[in-house]
């Protein structure tokens, strides 16, 4: 399998806090790889470096073997590498059709000059784009809910529309933040069911965040373990679970300068 993403001696400062701290990670093609490790550990930060949102102090990121650091996040975005968030980000007050119709518009490619004067290309790209919003939402069951305000929509239907949104720019890698976060034993079970459908139809790579463990051993192909912004474990599930450092990790501790 080839590589999709490569981390190579990354740091980043927080003033005298070095969330990260020389990492590196090579994600295969088509796996899923799972980033754990206690709160403060760096994840979140790591998935800021790797979209573009902070820039490193040192280190690479290659996407495709392509070097993506210092790029600006919509050029990342464009390249592939699609996100959903810690806390969801949605338009609460606008639909669920309109949530991923602004996502796809990103891809779009014309601003209102052009719209006026190719109109007809115009029309045709915007009947196109809104055919794609809704084989997406079919595809990922809220097909029945589109005028529905995304506010109103039950928790785990909200993370749904969450990940259809990044999927509609198309990404050949997506990084989830915690998914399952908030969802009962039986909601994150559905959500294992949900990811491992849309990572197989749209034949995806994804890292993923999550502190539910059920989760990440049962859809992980590989996990990196993270403390104090370094890489203190990497192996698949069942090495994870017997390593020694991985579980004194989650006991705590204090931040240290790089
Ligand atoms: N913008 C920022 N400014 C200052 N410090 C930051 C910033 N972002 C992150 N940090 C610090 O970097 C460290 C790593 O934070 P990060 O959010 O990446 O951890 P995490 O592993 O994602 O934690 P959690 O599991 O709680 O989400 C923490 O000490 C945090 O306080």
């Amino acid at each position: 399998m080839s590589q999709v993403l490569e981390i190579n001696s990354l740091v980043k400062r927080f003033g005298g806090v070095c969330a990260i701290d020389n990492f590196n990670i090579d994600i295969k093609k088509g796996s899923i790889h799972g980033l754990i490790g206690p709160n403060g550990a760096g994840k979140t930060t790591i998935f800021n470096l790797i979209t573009g949102i902070y820039k490193p102090d040192s280190g690479k990121v290659l996407f495709n073997n392509e070097d993506i650091t210092g790029k600006k996040p919509y050029e990342i975005a464009n390249l592939g590498i699609g996100r959903t968030f810690q806390n969801i980000r949605l338009f609460s007050q606008l639909s669920v059709l309109e949530n991923v119709l602004i996502a796809a518009h990103k891809d779009a490619n014309y601003n209102l000059l052009t719209a006026v004067t190719h109109f007809g290309h115009f029309k045709s790209k915007e009947k196109h784009i809104r055919e794609t919003c809704l084989e997406l939402l079919n595809i990922v069951g809220l097909g029945d809910r589109l005028v529905e305000k995304a506010g109103n929509l039950p928790y785990g239907h909200q993370r749904k529309l969450e990940i259809a949104r990044a999927l509609a720019l198309k990404p050949k890698l997506l990084l989830l933040d915690e998914p399952a976060a908030g969802m009962n034993k039986e909601e994150s079970k559905e959500l294992v069911g949900f990811i491992k459908y849309v990572y197989e139809k749209f034949d995806l790579t994804i890292l993923m965040i999550e502190h539910h463990m059920d989760v990440v051993m049962s859809i992980c192909d590989e996990i990196t373990v993270l403390n104090f912004g370094k890489t203190i474990a990497k192996g698949t599930p069942k090495e994870i679970q017997k390593d020694k450092q991985v579980i004194e990790a989650y006991l705590g501790g204090e931040n240290k300068s790089c």
